[in-house]
């Protein structure tokens, strides 16, 4: 039972939202009572995105649902970015839009004003006082002149969050975070899961976007699951396990999520890496083998993506060599990769990979319209018929074919993507967090899929912070840090702890 005040914090009534034929939200209703963790769940495509941009004003909302923050009621069609900020709503986006390269002060100041002298110039002093201020308030390891890069991931997005809570002394506001740990090693989500703790004992009130079971179950006090933009479970976190969550946010027993065999290795060598160099890789080599999965694990800046696109050829080689299957490749361009059956689903799909002004049928087409073109025509019936078979084998969530991408769901646009990559029938498929955003339920059809082209000699290349899915899915695991690969080890001998631990501890030039 809390101790906290019961009064809702946030209390969201009947919200709908239809878009052009799908109906993304349908009468949503729950209530998050003040200073506590509320996690927002559910599957790809169930809602929360539009809900959280009905809340931040983006989207609006059908007439007839109410938002009441702190007393405050609005009617949820009538919400704007400056009235939900008025009503004290607060929000951490997916991408908080922190620049790297700049000071902690100075990403404070980018959204929340510059302190000004009287002369009308920058006030460095004061500035630089009102951040430290800050930082100490939420105990933010960081000096203000820092740069951003220099802190550790979780402490970067807890700048985020410490500069949109700056105005709000007193706890009233709702803090919305939208997939905060999406992209950080478990460690480091565990920190930032206890900076979030913290902020609510001091009366704030966070609604917490994730698709990671574990960590809303240790930092929620309530949820609530939506499910095909309806709203099935609101509860107190307290007493639900795992397998309920999993239950509620899929739709049916959790059967095989998560129990995907680990692929068999072949003897015979696939990608054979060696010596690469370029940017931040420092003399990489390792050879990966028919139908084996190798994950790569390493911090941000440890080249693992970087060493992914250079196998790509989207990134430039100072030297070194690769060989697909024996032959000599220049992995020069990307074109160059699709020639030797190398396929990458990279990490930034909406800059990368994803064309989202075009179709699902397009995006899932493109680079191999020659399948469906015959000396006289070309075979819309084939192509159309394909996207559905591929739709249907994906679950992705789509009204039809010809839905504009950027309607669907950030997980199911991943599913196209990936579904695209599969269907050059690739020799060499490499995936930059390929599970970012994905459901729980999504993943464990994602890895059914992988496996069944893994059993027939499909070579996967695997970078994820996600080092527990690393440990249960791959073969081998490479731990690169700064550049080099320092550990080399059989996926079965190693945990999510340990891999953590080799990451950042691994002894420097062990194997490579
Ligand atoms: N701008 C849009 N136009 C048309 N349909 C949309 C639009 N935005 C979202 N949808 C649809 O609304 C539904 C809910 O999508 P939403 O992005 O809210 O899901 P989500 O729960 O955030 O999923 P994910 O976990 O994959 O990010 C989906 O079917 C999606 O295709």
């Amino acid at each position: 039972m809390s101790t906290k005040t019961v009064a809702p914090a946030l209390a969201v009534t009947d919200v709908s939202k239809a878009f052009a034929g799908t109906q993304a939200l349908l009468d949503v209703s729950f209530a998050v009572t003040a200073g506590r963790v509320h996690a927002l769940l559910g599957g790809n495509g169930s809602g929360k995105s539009t809900l959280i941009k009905i809340l931040a004003g983006v989207h609006r909302a059908d007439p007839g649902g109410s938002v009441v923050v702190n007393g405050t009621s609005v009617a949820a069609d009538r919400l704007t970015p400056g009235l939900a900020r008025e009503i004290g709503l607060r929000f951490v986006h997916q991408n908080p839009g922190l620049i790297r390269d700049m000071t902690v002060v100075e990403n404070v100041a980018l959204t929340n004003g510059f302190s000004r002298t009287r002369y009308g110039g920058v006030a460095w002093g004061a500035l630089r006082r009102r951040t430290r201020r800050l930082l100490d308030r939420f105990e933010i390891e960081a000096d203000p002149n820092q740069q951003l890069s220099e802190l550790r991931p979780a402490d970067q997005t807890m700048v985020a969050v410490a500069r949109a809570l700056e105005d709000d002394q007193d706890g009233l506001s709702t803090l919305v975070l939208d997939e905060p740990t999406a992209a950080l090693p478990r460690h480091e989500a565990a920190f930032l899961l206890e900076a979030m703790r913290r902020c609510a004992s001091t009366g704030h009130t966070i609604l917490f976007v994730s698709h990671r079971i574990d960590e809303v179950l240790a930092v929620s006090e309530s949820v609530t699951v939506l499910r095909d933009g309806v709203e099935v479970l609101t509860r107190e976190a307290e007493g639900l396990d795992e397998q309920q969550l999993v239950q509620a946010i899929v739709g049916r027993s959790p059967r095989a999520v998560y129990q995907v065999p680990p692929a068999t290795s072949a003897l015979e060598a696939c990608v054979e890496v060696e010596h690469l160099r370029g940017g931040p890789i420092h003399d990489v080599s390792f050879t990966a083998r028919k139908g084996e999965v190798v994950g790569i694990a390493g911090l941000l800046g440890s080249g693992r993506s970087e060493l992914l696109r250079m196998i790509y050829g989207a990134h430039p080689r100072e030297s070194g060599d690769i060989t697909i299957e024996g032959g000599p490749y220049q992995a020069n361009d990307p074109s160059s990769a699709l020639r030797n059956g190398v396929a990458l689903v990279p990490e930034d799909r909406a800059a990368d990979g994803a064309f989202l002004d075009m179709s699902v049928l397009e995006n899932l087409s493109i680079g191999q319209l020659g399948k469906f073109r015959e000396p006289l025509r070309f075979r819309h019936d084939l192509e159309r018929a394909a996207a559905r078979e591929d739709i249907e084998k994906f679950t992705v969530k789509t009204q039809s074919p010809s839905t504009p991408l950027a309607s669907l769901s950030g997980g199911n646009q991943q599913k196209v993507l990936l579904a695209r990559c599969l269907r050059s029938a690739p020799r060499v498929l490499l995936l930059d967090e390929p599970t970012q955003g994905i459901d729980v339920g999504a993943r464990a059809d994602i890895f059914a899929i992988l496996s069944e082209h893994v059993a027939r000699g499909l070579t996967v290349i695997i970078v994820s912070s996600d080092f527990e899915e690393l440990a249960r899915v791959t073969d081998r695991v490479l731990i690169l840090r700064g550049g080099r690969i320092v550990a080399d080890v059989p996926a079965q001998s190693v945990d999510a702890a340990a891999i953590t631990e080799l990451v950042y501890s691994a002894p420097m030039g062990a194997s490579s």
